[in-house]
């Protein structure tokens, strides 16, 4: 049989990191949220097929391989780009045990393999561990402007002061997303070790010298006490931060961390208060049985019907699972920028 099977391009972590800015993540990361919900093709809408994750315990469950397979169809990269599908799988180790080696590697390590949509031919494999670090701020970015920003008459031009609880890999990259995205006037960064969060403190002040004031914090309540937005990614097994820590009034939180073993770095009393939201519906039942809190529904909902939720005065949590539908649509405009594919999509300054 002849074979017309063309080997697949492999794209660096230098590569992907070269085209990832924050407008590109952004708006792919929001088509994927808008996408999920919907499950079946459909002229007119966006729709996305993400079974769930598998995860393989590798040896105990600090050591993990996740595989995420994805379909995103009907959906556009730009709002003048044409309607694409893109098939996708991200497999992705996470190994807590990875920061203690010497030279430390990441904890959480990826590749995204990307198909034909209409053939299922293997195009590229890229380095997904960026994109992991992007997308996830990226949801993040997308669950602030809609669940908290709408509310106010500025909407995203709103002054507003953020707080980064833990600042591994996650703190680093909503700190950066955040500043770069929004009008971020002062921020305020926690890690229990606190070189990490000086560090990162030296970042910011260099990248935004002019008008963002950055402060390292001793506790995790000095950090959120007057926080509007708190983006919170550890893999703390206990709450770091409770409700009697909370400024009162408006105030939206990001919670990425998964923990080791269960969803714990917020604390319950915050659950019972708060009105929560999550990426994905179907993720819940297979990830969050554990959490003891009353889901509202799905960002992608909210964003589809643009301008309903009114959420005033009260305190909004965004339950970040992560979804394949997210690396997918990322990974399809990086892949279209490398190649000169599909090239309507969106670009902006890093
Ligand atoms: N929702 C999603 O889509 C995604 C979620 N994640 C989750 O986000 C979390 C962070 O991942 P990532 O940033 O890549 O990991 P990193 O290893 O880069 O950072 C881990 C952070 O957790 C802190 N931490 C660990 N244990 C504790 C503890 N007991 N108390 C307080 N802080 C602690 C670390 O502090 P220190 O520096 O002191 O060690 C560090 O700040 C993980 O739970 C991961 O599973 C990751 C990717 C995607
Ligand atoms: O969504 C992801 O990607 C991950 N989520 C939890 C931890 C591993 C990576």
């Amino acid at each position: 049989m002849s074979t017309n099977i063309r080997q697949p391009k492999y794209f660096t972590s230098e590569q992907v990191a070269e085209i990832l800015t924050w407008s590109l993540v952004n708006s792919a990361v929001e088509e994927a949220l808008i996408a999920t919900g919907t499950t079946q093709a459909n002229a007119k809408e966006s729709y996305a097929i993400q079974p769930a994750r598998s995860v393989t315990p590798c040896g105990d469950y600090s050591q993990r391989l996740l595989v995420m397979p994805g379909y995103v169809g009907n959906y556009q990269l730009s709002e003048n780009g044409d309607r694409i599908n893109t098939l996708a799988c991200k497999v992705v180790t996470s190994f807590a045990c990875n920061q203690n080696l010497q030279p430390p590697l990441p904890n959480i390590l990826a590749n995204i393999l990307l198909f034909c949509p209409q053939t299922g031919q293997l195009q590229c494999i890229m380095d997904g561990t960026q994109i992991t670090a992007w997308r996830t701020a990226s949801a993040s970015i997308v669950a602030t402007k809609y669940l908290f920003l709408k509310r106010f008459p500025q909407g995203i031009e709103k002054p507003i002061k953020v707080a980064i609880i833990g600042c591994g890999v996650q703190g680093q990259s909503h700190a950066l997303g955040m500043c770069k995205t929004f009008n971020v006037i002062d921020i305020s960064l926690w890690n229990r070790t606190k070189s990490k969060a000086d560090n990162l403190a030296n970042k910011l002040r260099a990248e935004f010298p002019n008008g963002l004031n950055v402060q390292v914090s001793d506790r995790p309540q000095d950090a959120v006490e007057d926080a509007d937005v708190i983006c919170i990614g550890t893999y703390a097994p206990n709450a770091l931060i409770s409700y009697v820590m909370l400024k009162g009034g408006d105030v939206h939180i990001n919670s990425v961390g998964g923990g080791q073993v269960h969803f714990r770095e917020v604390s319950q009393d915050i659950y019972d208060y708060a009105v929560v939201y999550v990426d994905s519906l179907v993720s819940v039942k297979n990830q969050l049985q554990v959490l003891k809190a009353t889901i509202h529904g799905e960002l992608g909902a909210v964003i589809r019907n643009r301008g309903e939720l009114r959420r005033d005065g009260r305190i909004t949590i965004f339950q970040s699972l992560g979804i394949a539908a997210e690396d997918a649509t990322v990974a399809q405009a990086v892949y279209d920028t490398l190649t000169n594919a599909n090239i309507k999509t969106i670009h902006g300054s890093k």
